[in-house]
C-alpha cells in the first residue's frame, strides 16, 4: 500500500486508527479458551467488530512468540482475515546486522518464506543503515522506525543531546534519506505530542505511528493538533484500550464502541482536511 492508497483509506473511513492485536492469551474471555485457537477466535471477533472504524492493525509480536510455534500459528491465521483495504503492521521491533536482517524481512514480508506477508514491520534505529536497509529492498513493504518512543526509558538515550540535536532527532535527520515517504515511517508516542512539531519540521510529510492513546493517557487531539499534515500523515494506535475494554462475553461488541468513539474524534478532527 502508498502513503497516497493509505490516505485514501483515511478519506473513506474518516479513520487513522490503528487497532493493537496485544493479544495476551491470560486476558481473553474465558469462554473463549474452550476454544482450539482462543486467540485467533479472539482476533477474529475484534477485528470483525471494528475494521469499519480502523485502517490499520498491529499485532505486537511478543504476544504471539510468548506463545511458541502456537502463536505464530494464530498471528499468520490472523493476518489472513485482516481485510484487505487495512494496513497491516508487524510490531517486532527487529534489526540486526545486514544479513541477519533480512531474514528478518523475510520472515515478516516474504509469504513463500514464512507464510506471512505483513505491509510494514516497527524496526529499531540503533544499529544504523545497514540494518534497516534490508528490509526497504522489498517493494511496497514499509519499515517503521522508532524516532522517540512512548515509554518513559525514552529519556534514557533517545532524548540526550548530541551536537545540539537529541538522539531521536539525529535518527530522523539521518535515517530520512534512507528511504522514502512510500516505505519508510516513524514511531512517536502519543505520551509525547509536544515534540511532535519539531519532528514535523524533519519530517514533514512521512507517515508517523502513534502508540499511546488509550491505557498510556496519551490524548488523540494534541497528537492531531501537532503532528497531522495535509495527508493526515498519522496513525494512532490503541491497543488495551480497545480490546480489553470488556473482559466479559460481550468483548467484541465493547471494542466496536471503543473504536468507534475513537473514529468519531477522528473523524472530526481530519474535518479541515477531507
Ligand atoms: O513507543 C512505543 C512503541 C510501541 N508501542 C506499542 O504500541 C502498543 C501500545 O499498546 P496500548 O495498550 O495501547 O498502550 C503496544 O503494542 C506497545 O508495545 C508503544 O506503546 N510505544
Amino acid at each position: 500500500m502508498t502513503a497516497a492508497e493509505l490516505f485514501g483509506q483515511i478519506q473513506k473511513k474518516k479513520s487513522f486508527l490503528c487497532v493493537g492485536l496485544d493479544t495476551d492469551i491470560q486476558r481473553i474471555p474465558e469462554f473463549l479458551k474452550k476454544e482450539k485457537d482462543p486467540v485467533f477466535e479472539f482476533n477474529k471477533r475484534i477485528i470483525e467488530a471494528t475494521h469499519e472504524f480502523a485502517v490499520a492493525y498491529k499485532p505486537n509480536i511478543a504476544f504471539y512468540e510468548a506463545q511458541g510455534p502456537k502463536g505464530w500459528e494464530s498471528l499468520q491465521k490472523t493476518l489472513e482475515i485482516i481485510p484487505k483495504d487495512c494496513f497491516t503492521i508487524a510490531d517486532a521491533k527487529r534489526g540486526d546486522i545486514g544479513n541477519t536482517s533480512k531474514l528478518y524481512a523475510r520472515a515478516f514480508f516474504d509469504k513463500e518464506a514464512s507464510g506471512m506477508s505483513f505491509d510494514s514491520v516497527t524496526v529499531a534505529p540503533y544499529m544504523g543503515e545497514d540494518s534497516v536497509t534490508p528490509f526497504l529492498e522489498f517493494e511496497g513493504k514499509w519499515v517503521i522506525l522508532l524516532a522517540l518512543t512512548s515509554n518513559k526509558g525514552s529519556s534514557d538515550f533517545q532524548q540526550i543531546l548530541v551536537d545540539d540535536d537529541k538522539v531521536f532527532q539525529k535518527v530522523l535527520k539521518t535515517s530520512k534519506n534512507w528511504g522514502n515517504t512510500d516505505n519508510m515511517m516513524y514511531v512517536v508516542g502519543a505520551t509525547k505530542a509536544e515534540a511532535l512539531q519539531e519532528i514535523r519540521q524533519i519530517v514533514p510529510d512521512h507517515f508517523l505511528l502513534v502508540p499511546g492513546v488509550g491505557a498510556q493517557g496519551g490524548s488523540l487531539e494534541e497528537v492531531a493538533k501537532n503532528g497531522m499534515n495535509s495527508q493526515c500523515g498519522l496513525l494512532v494506535n490503541s491497543s488495551r484500550g480497545i480490546i480489553y475494554a470488556s473482559s466479559g462475553e460481550d468483548f467484541a461488541e465493547v471494542a466496536a464502541l471503543e473504536a468507534e468513539k475513537l473514529q468519531k474524534e477522528m473523524a472530526s478532527l481530519l474535518n479541515n482536511l477531507l
